[in-house]
């Protein structure tokens, strides 16, 4: 549905210039919600105004439908754009039009007749849920009312790709839920394209089927978000999984050494997902290979009802076998077991 083929893009800083895109090739296929996930400066935003044509990139193509979208003029672009809804962080909605009004404005100006605009805005604002706000004005919205507007309004002309620009950035946690619910159902009933970008994982763990990880203008990892939080390739997305899935809690971390003491107790951190994540790996490793390993820190996240998770394990200091058998054991049984470091003994 899209294809992003070679995206570069530089913006020159008094003398130095900065890559905002350094060679992006992506695909998004028609359906999927895909979210694109970085720090600030990493060139979300420059990917997403690729997309809607605001930007154009210096070198690469943009293909919508497979056509290549940087070629379009003026009156092209503007087509283009009634085919891509968008939302905001800040919803861009207008304070001086009602509810009605802002949903109604890219009817008007695409010259819908009247009655198909009450019609098709009726409907809208049933589907996002506000119908009984029909007549408010923006003021007098809670900033999830805001962005069901904003949702209502994308959707009018009835585009095939959604694009949103960290939508729920300005929202608290519970309003965020309901907006990404909302959106999965959109996607779902309307089989709708979705393009988000975020800097936030739970975002991504709660909407998106798969991921891309940008950092510096180009995607360091790329995959099935289930994957992707059950094996981080890329320490970007390791650092960004900490906010929903803390690799360890930190009381731990600063007592981790990199070399044993006498006395020290190896720490291994293992990865699950899917069936794995059920499986009762501490039983084998104490029955198979008499260990007796103690469980200092664990998570589990359901991402799209598959369940992802950390477990952090102390083996005790003296053991029976060589440590690298061990974690050789664990790496069988688990999506990944990796040595985290040695904490001495307390006492
Ligand atoms: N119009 C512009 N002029 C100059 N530099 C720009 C412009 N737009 C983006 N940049 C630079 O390009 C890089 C990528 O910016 P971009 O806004 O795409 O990142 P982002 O990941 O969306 O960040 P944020 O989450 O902070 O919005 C940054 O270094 C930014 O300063």
């Amino acid at each position: 549905m899209i294809g992003l083929s070679g995206l570069r893009k530089s913006f020159g800083k008094q003398n130095e210039t900065v890559a905002a895109l350094d060679d992006v090739s992506l695909a998004v296929r028609p359906g999927e919600i895909l979210g694109i996930i970085g720090r600030s400066g990493a060139g979300k935003s420059t990917l997403l105004r690729c997309i809607n044509g605001l930007e154009r990139p210096d070198t690469g193509a943009v293909l919508i439908d497979g056509e290549d979208v940087t070629r379009y003029g003026a009156s092209e672009l503007l087509a283009l754009r009634r085919t891509i809804g968008m939302i905001f962080q800040h919803f861009n909605l207008l304070s001086s039009r009602t509810v009605f009004g802002n949903v109604a404005l890219p009817l008007e100006l695409a010259g819908v007749p009247r009655a198909r605009i009450e019609e098709r805005v009726a409907r809208l604002l049933d589907l996002v849920g506000l119908a009984d706000k029909r007549d408010a004005y923006p003021a007098k919205l809670s900033g999830g009312q805001k962005q069901r507007v904003g949702i209502a309004r994308a959707l009018a002309t009835e585009p095939r790709i959604l694009l949103c620009d960290e939508a729920t950035s300005a929202l608290d946690p519970e309003t965020t839920r309901q907006i990404l619910a909302l959106l999965a159902d959109i996607n779902t009933k309307l089989g709708l394209t979705i393009v988000l970008i975020t800097h936030e994982m739970s975002v991504v763990r709660d909407l998106c089927d798969r991921m891309v990880v940008l950092e510096r203008g180009r995607i360091v990892e790329e995959g099935p978000v289930a994957e992707i939080f059950a094996a981080p390739e890329s320490a970007v997305t390791r650092s960004l999984l900490q906010e929903v899935m803390p690799d360890l809690p930190s009381a731990l971390a600063e007592r981790i050494e990199a070399e044993p003491r006498p006395g020290a107790q190896a720490l291994i951190r293992l990865r699950f997902s899917g069936e794995g994540a059920g499986e009762p790996v501490i039983a084998e490793l104490a029955r198979r290979l008499d260990v007796a390993a103690s469980v200092l820190h664990g998570t589990v996240e359901y991402i799209k009802r598959t369940p992802v998770g950390v477990l952090v394990i102390a083996l005790p200091a003296d053991l029976p076998r060589p440590l690298d058998e061990i974690v050789g054991f664990l790496g069988e049984r688990a999506q990944s077991a990796e040595l985290v470091g040695y904490v001495a003994p307390t006492h």
